[in-house]
């Protein structure tokens, strides 16, 4: 059997800071993942905020960044353009387009870097609670394996088992699990360049269209749907807007990627004793947006700094609600306020999203962030106004 202090189950982005992060704290960790390539395949439009990154101390890098974003499209139903330039945006998600393959090697030889040992292609098969710990049961390259930690940390991601195994709620209800497809095409055309697009309406129910630019004519062209909004399924469509866009009448798939985005709101309780999950497995995603890459960060680094300093103290839950608190105090408001507007979307048809975007056209803005759209919003729609007047 190997005894370490920290396992952390999931080399996603939310895996990998809390591995880098227990490790700075100067426990003794293994990150473990079944992929044979962290970060592969992708299930991810790579859209990144700047702000986020600089806030989790990541330095861009040419490796990883594909583009830069240089404004923002939002097209409704009837074809009506709201085109905003990079200098006026300050929405989440808008920042960088990444190459996530590389991105979430790059995080994950980070916590390499910081003194956590990595082991890819190594399935957790299930978990035992135990005094003071877990122990782990692992498979790879058809070898088993026992593992004993102090604090299990689930960064498992939207489907992950270990949080449920260890008898907390799953994140997300399937009611809240978006279902996500998406393309990575070439041949695609741009009216500008590197902007990133939102179709929004009956096109995708309950989520929406994007396509984000990649370098060249490269874009990741998807959308997610919320299923019981739906009357066809996520790739029927994604294959209705290929075929009817102007801009995707040459283009070619080279990959497609698809996966569940929980987008209900951060689960109510994150820890027990010896345990603590983050990232998606905790539903740390902006319920509007369905980014979950610098949230899931956000999560795993305050998840990784109280392992580490539970190693040295307690590995109780009455310690680890410390975990609970941190990542409230970091994500709630974000998570609360888009949470509001994902509802008040869901609410609208699209002749009603046609109407708001006639009564923005003339518009001017000096900066937007989403707290503006608001206030202009609720200035326009009385329906604005009933369902985010405490938004602001
Ligand atoms: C279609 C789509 C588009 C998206 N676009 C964006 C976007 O543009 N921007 C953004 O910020 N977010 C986006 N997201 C969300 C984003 O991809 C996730 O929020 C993010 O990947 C979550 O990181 P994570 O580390 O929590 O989980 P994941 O990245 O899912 O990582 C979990 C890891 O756990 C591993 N694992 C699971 N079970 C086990 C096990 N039993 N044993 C070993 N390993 C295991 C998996 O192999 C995986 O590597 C999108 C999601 C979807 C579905």
């Amino acid at each position: 059997m190997i005894e370490t202090d920290v396992i952390v189950v999931g080399s996603g982005p939310a895996g990998s800071s809390a591995a880098k992060h227990a490790a700075l704290g100067g426990a003794k960790v293994i990150l473990m993942d079944k992929k044979s390539e962290i970060g592969s395949p992708k299930r991810c439009a790579e859209g990144v905020s700047i702000q986020g990154l600089e806030k989790l101390g990541i330095e861009p890098s040419p490796r990883w960044v594909t583009q830069e974003i240089q404004g923002v499209r939002i097209q409704t139903p009837d074809g009506t353009d709201t085109w905003l330039t990079k200098d006026e945006v300050k929405l989440p998600e808008a920042g960088y387009i990444l190459e996530r393959k590389v991105f979430d090697k790059h995080m994950a030889m980070d916590a390499a870097r910081a003194g956590a040992e990595i082991r890819i292609k190594t399935l957790v098969t299930g978990i035992e609670k135990i005094e003071n710990g877990y122990l782990v049961f692992t498979e790879s390259m058809g070898k088993e394996e026992v593992f004993k930690c102090k604090v299990l940390i689930a960064a498992d991601g939207p489907e992950g088992h270990i949080a449920r195994w260890a008898g907390l709620r799953p994140a997300a209800k399937a009611k809240e699990m978006e279902s996500g497809v998406q393309y990575e095409m070439c041949n695609v055309e741009f009216e500008k360049p590197g902007v990133i697009e939102f179709y929004l309406g009956s096109c995708a129910p309950g989520g929406y269209v994007w396509i984000f630019p990649k370098g060249d004519d490269i874009a990741n062209v998807g959308l997610a749907i919320l299923p019981h909004k739906a009357e066809k399924t996520a790739i029927e469509y994604l294959d209705d807007f290929v075929a009817k866009s102007p801009y995707l009448k040459n283009a070619q798939a080279v990959e497609i990627n698809v996966g569940g985005d929980p987008v209900g709101g951060m689960t109510k309780k994150l820890y027990d004793d010896n345990i603590l999950v983050c990232g998606d497995a905790a539903g740390q995603v902006n319920p509007l947006t369905g980014g979950g890459i610098i949230s899931g960060m956000t999560g795993g680094m305050c998840a990784g700094q109280v392992a580490a300093q539970a190693i040295k103290e307690d590995c109780s839950k009455k310690f680890l609600k410390q975990y609970d608190e941190m990542a409230h105090a970091e994500l709630d408001h974000e998570i609360k306020r888009y949470k509001k507007v994902q509802e008040y979307l869901l609410t609208l048809s699209d002749e009603e999203l046609n109407e708001i975007a006639h009564a923005f056209e003339g518009e001017t803005f000096e900066k937007i962030s989403t707290t503006e759209i608001v206030k202009k919003l609720i200035k326009l729609s009385p329906k604005a106004l009933l369902k985010l007047g405490k938004f602001i």
